[in-house]
């Protein structure tokens, strides 16, 4: 992937997406044909019930998986067209992920974390400056344990940044944290979205959360029922939940 992207067109484009799991009796329809695009730049955010397929959308969007029929783009790559090996590049290159239970390694610091990805990426922010972007330049040398809830996922959000990602994928990032705690994590999310370009896409199941994004998707039983453009967006530290 070394050609530049073709930036003219939507980040992402699907045709028909369809995910089935198991067989027979047990066959689950995660995705039932979503067809959608995604504008480079914008901070979406993916709503619907439990179940509904929100996080299997994601994982195929980041590479994570692949769907069972259906086409996918990223600007002008067509990811379900590729091999393997070139996944991974995708992967490595152009994603970042934050899950809702940090995954950071416990026996590194804050700083360290960082570090397993500017080690491996191209063209990487200097760890000190990804940390400072979520406001944790000061405690760079703590470990884990020694921060809070919405600190070590901060951490997770500087991990991912790191690399400069194209996207953003944010599986319930607020989902472990108080309210308080959750809308300081969202503002790093939006001030990530508006200084450094980077499209975000968040699955949540906090409704108000839909009042900070561009685009806010709905999802029911594995595919979109309905797509919001807000004309007007939320700053993360006015949200109610
Ligand atoms: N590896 C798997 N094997 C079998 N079924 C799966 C697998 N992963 C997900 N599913 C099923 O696919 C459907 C969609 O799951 P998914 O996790 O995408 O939903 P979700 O909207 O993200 O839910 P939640 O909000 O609870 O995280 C569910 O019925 C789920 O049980």
């Amino acid at each position: 992937m070394s050609r530049p992207l073709d930036k003219s067109l939507p980040a992402f484009r699907t045709r028909s997406l369809a995910k089935v799991y198991g067989e027979g009796p047990s066959v689950v329809h995660a995705l039932r044909g979503v067809t959608l695009e995604l504008p480079a730049g914008e901070l979406v955010v993916l709503l619907g019930a439990s179940g509904s397929g929100k996080s299997t959308l994601l994982n195929i969007l980041g590479g994570l998986d692949a769907p069972s029929s259906g086409q996918l783009f990223f600007f002008d790559r067509e990811l379900t067209a590729m091999d393997e090996q070139r996944l991974t590049r995708y992967r490595r290159h152009h994603v970042g992920f934050v899950f809702q239970f940090y995954n950071l390694m416990p026996s590194l610091t804050a700083r360290e974390n960082v570090e397993l990805v500017t080690e491996i990426a191209d063209n990487p922010l200097d760890p000190g400056e990804a940390l400072a972007r979520v406001g944790l330049d000061q405690r760079a040398n703590h470990f884990p344990s020694e921060l809070s809830g919405g600190e070590q996922q901060r951490v997770a959000i500087a991990r991912a940044i790191a690399k400069r990602p194209t996207v953003l994928f944010c599986d319930e990032p607020t989902g472990a944290l108080d309210s308080t705690t959750g809308r300081a994590v969202l503002r790093v999310l939006q001030d990530v979205n508006q200084d450094l370009e980077t499209t975000v896409l968040i699955v949540t199941h906090a409704a108000a959360t839909a009042a900070m994004a561009h685009r806010v998707i709905h999802f029911a039983d594995g595919d979109i029922r309905e797509v919001v453009r807000n004309s007007a967006v939320s700053n993360a530290e006015d949200i109610e939940w």
